[in-house]
């Protein structure tokens, strides 16, 4: 295990009485070795620290009595590094929403999908802060953006808009206990920076996994979109830790962002810190908790008063039930799941949400079902998936493909093997139930 490179929590944000842990709240899990150690709070790791903690996860699991780690040195690194790329997503959509020539400005690739500055800028930022903080291990990225626009001879001004977008992101980074480069990366060290996660996965070893922006097309809509990180080791999803900077820590919450975004290009965006308006949330495996702490301008603003254990709906009745799906039916097909959730006598309007924020719903109770059933054809990425299914996992819920077995994250950049389409649900009676539907008519759809 090598160094995890955070700077240090400064002495007065700790006499403030800042989070007790990285949770930001007093955990359950105890620290196994040492025994009298307390647990690592975010951001009192020294530059250079090496211990590796051990944490006895009484949920079960990971990090007892088997001996096996529970990722906290990578739970502390992934949390901050998610929270500085949201600030570079929202200033980025807020240009774009304000129709600022720049970073305002989004792009179509080959695949006519759209990709922004903020797309780029957070693969070059978390490519970047991860490597700073597991400097001695070779750290190895697998993520949906390469550099070739960047690098041609027309993507020129484009670079430099991402080369702003990241320095200015990361010149905050030590307000979240990390480190900035000790001066601005030029558009040569970007470019290595996105190069540099093109791992394609497998069945062996480490590996972060990172969607840079998903939904980008909520996300150039003033919609939602997710920022998602995880690590899989021996092809198995170890930790998921999902950005969602326009997901509000209260549901209720959503209709004032909403407001808020119809109104913005009448008036001037909020001041950094003034609120916050998104949330962060994140599992390791076998824990048998997941949490959720606000989207912050300073880590030193947490407390454990606003970091909160999440958990699914124990709604199991398909009458108050309510299903979630991407927004764009090219992406999942809306008549499929409309008949199944008549089969199952779901009643409620399906919540159609872009990105991994769907995963989000579930996970805190938001939503019961979430399906996607694809195109024939298409073939999901390892990295569209990967955090929020932990996360739903931990939370209590339960993430299949549509034969009921579980996501195969070791076979490369695709989920390779998946069986018509993807069901989670907060318990295993209205999952059962989905799968039996899906069978039933499977044969006459279609897909
Ligand atoms: N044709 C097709 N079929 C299925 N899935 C596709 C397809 N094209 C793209 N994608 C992937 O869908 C990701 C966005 O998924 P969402 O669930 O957010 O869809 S939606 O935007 O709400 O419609 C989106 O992720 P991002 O590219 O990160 O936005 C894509 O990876
Ligand atoms: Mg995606
Ligand atoms: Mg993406
Ligand atoms: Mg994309």
């Amino acid at each position: 295990m090598g160094s995890l490179r955070l700077s240090a929590w400064s002495s007065s944000a700790a006499a403030r009485g800042f989070p007790p842990d990285w949770r930001g709240r007093p955990s359950r899990c105890a620290p196994s070795s040492p025994a009298s150690a307390a647990p690592p709070a975010l951001g009192r790791l020294q530059m250079g620290t090496d211990r590796a903690w051990q944490w006895d996860c009484r949920g079960g699991g990971l990090g007892g009595g088997g001996g096996r780690r529970d990722y906290a040195k990578e739970m502390e690194a992934a949390v901050r590094v998610v929270q500085v790329a949201c600030t570079l997503c929202q200033r980025v959509q807020d240009s774009l929403l304000l129709a600022d020539a720049g970073s305002g400005s989004v792009h179509s690739k080959l695949d006519r999908s759209p990709v922004t500055v903020a797309d780029w800028g957070v693969q070059a930022t978390v490519s970047w802060l991860l490597s700073d903080c597991f400097r001695d291990e070779n750290v190895s990225i697998v993520a949906e953006e390469d550099d070739k626009t960047l690098s041609s001879s027309d993507g020129t001004a484009l670079l430099e808009s991402v080369v702003a977008a990241v320095n200015g992101c990361l010149v905050e980074a030590p307000k979240y206990g990390l480190r900035s480069p000790e001066k601005n990366l030029r558009a040569h060290d970007v470019l290595q920076a996105i190069r540099k996660c093109s791992s394609t996965g497998g069945p062996k070893g480490r590996f972060w996994v990172l969607d840079p922006v998903d939904g980008t097309l909520g996300f150039v809509r003033g919609d939602q979109y997710a920022i998602a990180l995880a690590l899989i080791e021996d092809g198995e999803v170890v930790l998921g830790v999902l950005g969602c900077p326009n997901y509000p820590m209260k549901k209720e919450w959503l209709n004032y962002h909403q407001r808020y975004y119809r109104l913005m290009s009448k008036v001037a965006p909020p001041t950094s810190g003034s609120w916050n308006k998104g949330c962060v949330m994140y599992a390791h495996k076998g824990c048998g908790q997941a949490w959720m702490q606000p989207l912050v301008h300073d880590f030193g603003m947490l407390n454990w008063h606003n970091s909160r254990e999440i958990q699914v709906s124990s709604v199991s009745d398909p009458v108050s039930a309510t299903f979630c799906e991407p927004v764009e039916k090219a992406n999942s097909s809306h008549s499929f799941t409309a008949g199944l959730a008549h089969s199952v006598g779901l009643r409620n309007r399906p919540l159609r949400v872009y990105s991994m924020v769907k995963y989000a719903a579930i996970a805190r109770g938001d939503a019961e079902i979430f399906m996607k059933f694809a195109r024939s054809g298409y073939k999901e990425k390892i990295w569209d998936h990967a955090a929020g299914v932990v996360i739903i996992q931990e939370a209590g819920g339960v993430v299949t493909d549509a034969g009921g077995r579980p996501l195969d994250f070791s076979r490369g950049v695709y989920l390779e093997g998946l069986d018509r389409g993807i069901i989670a649900c907060s318990g295993a009676l209205l999952h059962r139930r989905i799968l039996g539907a899906v069978d039933a008519s499977w044969n006459s759809s279609t897909l």
